[in-house]
Formats: structure tokens, sequence, C-alpha cells
């Protein structure tokens, strides 16, 4: 059995595979609710054989969407929306999970195939963009955005925490903290957005400080029986990487000790100027010194496409689960293609029965 297609075991759920969908924005919603466009994306996801199937970034307020056509979960007629989704993922034979995030300065930005840039502040549908200090990223978002309040910080976090109610609330059995990606959290912690001079900023540990907070006011939601997850961005290939990936560790460690299960390894994204090495499964040997050091499950996405390489880096115990994105998106069965270059036996039943009994038979080429 190759290893990609063994089971999956944290906390009291049980992936039927090592293979997972990660968050990959849609930028379909209106209001922040869910519809048709998520219902069949996220079926044929499920039905496709991966293990766990991560519905994308999902903002915890208004000010907190990417763009307009982000998902949210602060009210409930987007929690029941959702909460479809969740079941149908479930039906499938997969687990159901979610990202919840707040996008920070990067937000109120037009879709990636409509400028991908900031929406100009004369446009109604802009917003005040929030960060931890007023630095702009730059580049395509150069919008220097608010300051954040102490009084903002504890509301953002309080968003974070009633996401992650409903998230539970909605049949979600993962959730995934959205710490990475030039996002609000990562800009916490990262040196090029967060210049705060009060417990908040300078230090490790209080550039830290927000995500610790963060996870101790959603681990009060989320059910100690199910995983709590987070994507974090702990090397950001920009010249400091060294630093970056030691002071990441060590916030994981600290992730660990308050109740964290997996955390998915990604790349910082905080500034333009980063030089990423791009290239086959580039992160996993930065995921296993995180995996080694923090004694932590791990799990990390870019460039593990080919179903050799994904079941290297299991086989090698390099990772505990493959993010298998865009591959996804090119091929929603990638699953059972892996299955069937990987020579499993059965390969057509990591699909439905529907489809795995024709797939079975009248075979006229193996
Ligand atoms: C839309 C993204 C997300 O939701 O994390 C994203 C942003 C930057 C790189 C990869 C993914």
């Amino acid at each position: 059995m190759p290893g990609l297609f063994s089971p999956f075991e944290l906390k009291d759920v049980t992936l039927r595979n090592r293979i997972a969908v990660p968050p990959m924005c849609q930028y379909s919603a209106v209001d922040g609710v869910s519809n048709d466009w998520h219902r069949v994306h996220y079926n044929s996801l499920a039905r496709g054989g991966a293990g766990l199937v991560i519905v994308e970034a999902t903002a915890v307020s208004p000010e907190g969407r990417i763009t307009p056509g982000c998902l949210g979960l602060w009210n409930d007629e987007q929690a029941e929306k959702l909460a479809q989704i969740a079941r149908e993922i479930k039906a499938a034979g997969a687990i159901p999970g979610i990202q919840i995030g707040h996008a920070g300065r990067k937000a109120s930005a037009n879709l990636p195939w409509e400028g991908d840039d900031h929406i100009v502040k004369t446009d109604p549908r802009s917003w005040e963009t929030l960060s931890p200090s007023a630095v702009a990223f730059g580049s395509n978002l150069p919008q220097v955005p608010q300051e954040m309040t102490l009084a903002d910080i504890a509301r953002v976090r309080n968003d974070f925490a009633d996401a992650t109610r409903r998230a539970r609330e909605a049949g979600f059995e993962w959730l995934e903290l959205h710490f990475a990606h030039g996002y609000l959290a990562q800009s916490f912690f990262s040196v090029h957005a967060n210049q705060r001079q009060d417990q908040y900023g300078g230090n490790a540990e209080n550039r830290g400080r927000f995500l610790l907070e963060t996870l101790d006011a959603v681990r009060h939601q989320w059910p100690e029986n199910l995983p709590l997850t987070a994507r974090f961005g702990v090397i950001e290939y920009d010249g400091r990487d060294e630093e970056t990936l030691s002071e990441a560790i060590d916030l994981t460690k600290k992730f660990r000790a308050n109740g964290l299960d997996l955390l998915s390894v990604s790349v910082g994204f905080s500034t333009p100027d980063s030089n990423i090495p791009w290239g086959p499964a580039f992160l996993a040997p930065v995921a296993v010194r995180v995996k080694r050091e923090a004694n932590i499950a791990v799990a990390s996405a870019w460039g593990i496409d080919a179903p050799l390489i994904a079941n290297q880096t299991i086989e090698k115990g390099e990772l505990d689960l493959v993010m298998v994105g865009k591959a996804h998106l090119a091929n929603p069965n990638w699953t059972y293609q892996a299955a069937r270059d990987l020579k499993k036996e059965q390969a057509s039943w990591v699909l439905p029965a529907p489809y795995a009994h024709w797939l079975d038979r009248y075979r006229v080429s193996q």
C-alpha cells in the first residue's frame, strides 16, 4: 500500500488517506455567502477521493475579506450555507475542513482576474484596511492600512472566536487558522509589517502574541476532540530566513503547547521582494525542520503535483499530509490518478461507487 494512501488519525478524526485539498480562494461569493459555485466545487473535490477538503479562506469579519468575492463566517446565513457544504463533503467520504482568517493590509482588493490590486478608495466597494502598523505591503497593494488599536485587536480576536463557534455548529471537523501569506496574523509576526512599540511588536515574543492570543480564544470554542490547525508562513525568502525560521519554530512550540494539533507549513508572503525558490515540494525540507524541532504533525503545499513526489514525502516521514492544490483544480480526481500511478490495489475505489464500478468493468486497458 503506498504511504500516500495510509489513513491518518488526528484527535477523533481519521482521514482515509494523506491527501488534502488546501484552501484555495474562489472569489465567487456575494456578501460572504456561498452559492452553487462553491457547492459544485467542493463536492467535486470531495468525490475525487481526497482525505480532507479544506474550504477556502473564510473571513471572520467583512473587512477581513481579501476581496468582495470572499467567503465569510460572521453571520448565521453564511454559516447555514456552509453547513450544507460541510455535510456534502462528509457524505462524499472526505473530512470537511475550513480555514478562517483576516486579510489585514491585503484586504479590499480586486479579484485576481480583475486587477489583483487594491480597489481604489473612490470605489464604493473599497473599505479601510487594518494592520499592526500603518505600513503598506507595496507593489500591487500600495494602500497604507490603519494601525490597529488595542480595541481593534480585541475585536478581531473575538471575531475569530465567533467564526470558530459557527464553524463548529456548521459541522466542520477540521479548523485551520490562516496565519500565513501576508494576511493579518502573519503581519503581526512579520518584521516587514509590524513596527509596533507596544506588547504586540518588537521582539519575536511580542510579534507572536496576537497569534497565540487568537489561538487561545479559538481553542475555547473548538471541540477538544477535533483537529485544530494553522497555516503559518515560517519563512519569507527575504534574506533573513534562518532567523525567521528559528523564531517561527519557537512560536510553533508555543502553538503546540497551547493546543495546536498540526501546522500547515507555508511562506510568509509579507514582502513583494521575496526570492522564493519555486520547485517540486520545495518547502518539504523546511517542513521537516518544523516537524522535528517543534515535535508537531506537519502538512505542506507548493509544488506537490506529482503522485510520486507526494508519496515520497509521506514515505520518507517528511510530511504527515500533502496539500495538493492547483493539481486538484486541473483534475478533481487527482487522488484516483495517484492511485493508478502508484499502483494501489483497487485504485478505482478511491472514487464513489457509482463511478468506481464502471471504471472496473469492461476494462479495455490496465
Ligand atoms: C489567496 C491566498 C490565500 O487564501 O492564502 C494566497 C495568497 C498568497 C499565496 C497563496 C495563496
